[in-house]
């Protein structure tokens, strides 16, 4: 029986969730964000019909931007083996983010980066099934020099180099089983959002936050941005019904200019937050270190916009934030988020994802774990965000135990959907989008 997996053909979806009809994930930039995901299946020649899934997320209007995206990279995939990819997962990140037409796109950013992730952790999904792990142990079963090898250095290496990256890696080796051993019993600790969107009524915040906190979360974050008068009546509610001990986290979604967030923080700061999300573009550096300056001991936290390595390699080196968010598909997948961990161990910058969307809390899972149980070795500080929403869509969603992130355990990167959501979600010939359009006719 021949041993190599040859792909051989790429599909790619255009996947949308009408969920700004509820103002589910609503924020002070975001009003109506209808959950979408540019969804690929690399088709195999596996006889058990193996298939790799990924997605990159997207808030609806241009998600067919992204598929058409992935289609252009479809080249670099289509008709090569995965085991001649996973032979140097370094150089295969290499080849798909630095096609010599297509790198005209970014390089590395936009568009074609978030095609280039749905495409790499698709690759990762295929890697982990056919080796029958879930991601997390497939890359803590990994030697440090493996691990190591799955990295493109390029352009970061005054921040860190592979050789600083191995022993910093090595240094965590021989803990590594008490670790996941930790995580099997009691999981990793996460946070939820989903009390605190903008566009929720008083009292359905107030309803969320008690049911989160009987679920067993100790951190909660809202939204704020809007206006400051309502931030400030929105926050005190959320503290009203937290008490002064849970730990509360804002989000303005990059609404302010810079000396504006750092009067509005000034004014927040009466209801203790433990951090503020993106006050403003994610690419302002020098922006971001002024207002962690001029705010501290409150840390800005930042990431879910920051197009790849070279920004967050900026952001540590400026010391521009104290939470460092990474995101699942913003940047090149999990190659690219492996370059991050490192540089965020190095620089003792506590690593807490992004997730929500649709998808995103399956895939950073992860990330997370492996960040705990090879790179950080540490849960310090350290949280990922949960979004109840969306996750009836998947073959294997995410398990929250007394508000923490249990490990997955079926082979894969936990992103493949259920075949009957993707039937009625595809944009716009989907069951539930022609229901839609009947509506407004
Ligand atoms: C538009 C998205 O829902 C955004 O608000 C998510 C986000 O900022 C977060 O989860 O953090
Ligand atoms: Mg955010």
């Amino acid at each position: 029986m021949k041993n190599t997996t040859l792909i051989t053909n790429i599909v790619v979806k255009d996947i949308r969730f009408p969920t700004s009809r509820s103002l589910d994930g609503s924020d002070a930039m975001n009003p109506d964000p209808d959950y979408s995901a540019a969804y690929v299946i690399l088709k195999t020649d596996h006889p058990d019909g193996l298939e790799g899934h990924g997605l990159t997320f997207t808030i609806g209007r241009g998600n067919e931007l992204c598929v058409a995206a992935v289609k252009s990279l479809s080249y670099l995939i289509v008709g090569k083996t995965l085991e001649s990819f996973t032979s140097n997962m370094g150089d295969f990140y290499r080849m798909v983010s630095g096609d010599s037409q297509l790198r005209w796109l970014g390089p590395e950013k936009g568009v074609i980066h978030l095609a280039t992730a749905a495409v790499v952790n698709a690759v990762w999904d295929l890697y982990a099934k056919k080796e029958g792990k879930p991601l997390w142990k497939l890359l803590a079963d990994m030697s440090p020099e493996d691990l190591i090898s799955c990295v493109d250095f390029t352009y970061i290496t005054d921040a860190i180099t592979p050789d600083e990256a191995l022993q910093l890696l090595k240094s965590k080796e021989s803990s590594k089983q008490e670790r996941i051993d930790t995580l099997l019993r009691e999981g990793y600790p996460a946070y939820t959002t989903s009390a605190g969107w903008l566009g929720y009524s008083d009292e359905k915040m107030r309803r969320l936050c008690r049911e989160a906190k009987a679920e067993g979360f100790d951190h909660i974050k809202i939204k704020v941005g809007s206006d400051l008068k309502d931030d400030m009546r929105r926050a005190a509610i959320i503290r009203e019904e937290i008490g002064p001990d849970l730990r509360l986290m804002m989000d303005a979604n990059q609404k302010w200019d810079v000396d504006e967030a750092i009067a509005n923080i000034q004014q927040l700061a009466k209801f203790d937050p433990w951090w503020i999300e993106e006050p403003t573009s994610p690419d302002d550096i020098l922006g971001h270190a002024k207002i962690a300056k001029a705010i501290a001991p409150i840390h800005v936290a930042t990431g879910e916009h920051c197009q790849n390595r070279v920004m967050f390699k900026q952001l540590m080196q400026a010391r521009a934030f104290g939470i460092c968010q990474i995101d699942s598909c913003r940047v090149g997948g999990v190659n690219e988020i492996l370059a991050i961990l490192l540089m965020a161990a190095k620089f003792e910058i506590p690593v807490c994802p992004h997730a929500g969307g649709v998808g995103l809390c399956e895939y950073v899972q992860h990330l997370s774990m492996i960040d705990y149980i090879a790179v950080s070795g540490s849960l310090e500080n350290r949280i990922i965000e949960y979004v109840d929403h969306l996750h009836e869509h998947f073959l294997d969603p995410v398990v929250i135990k007394n508000g923490a992130y249990m490990p997955p355990k079926l082979p894969g990167y936990s992103i493949e959907m259920k075949a009957e959501s993707l039937e009625s979600y595809r944009f716009p010939e989907g069951k539930i989008w022609k229901e839609i359009a009947k509506e407004k006719e």
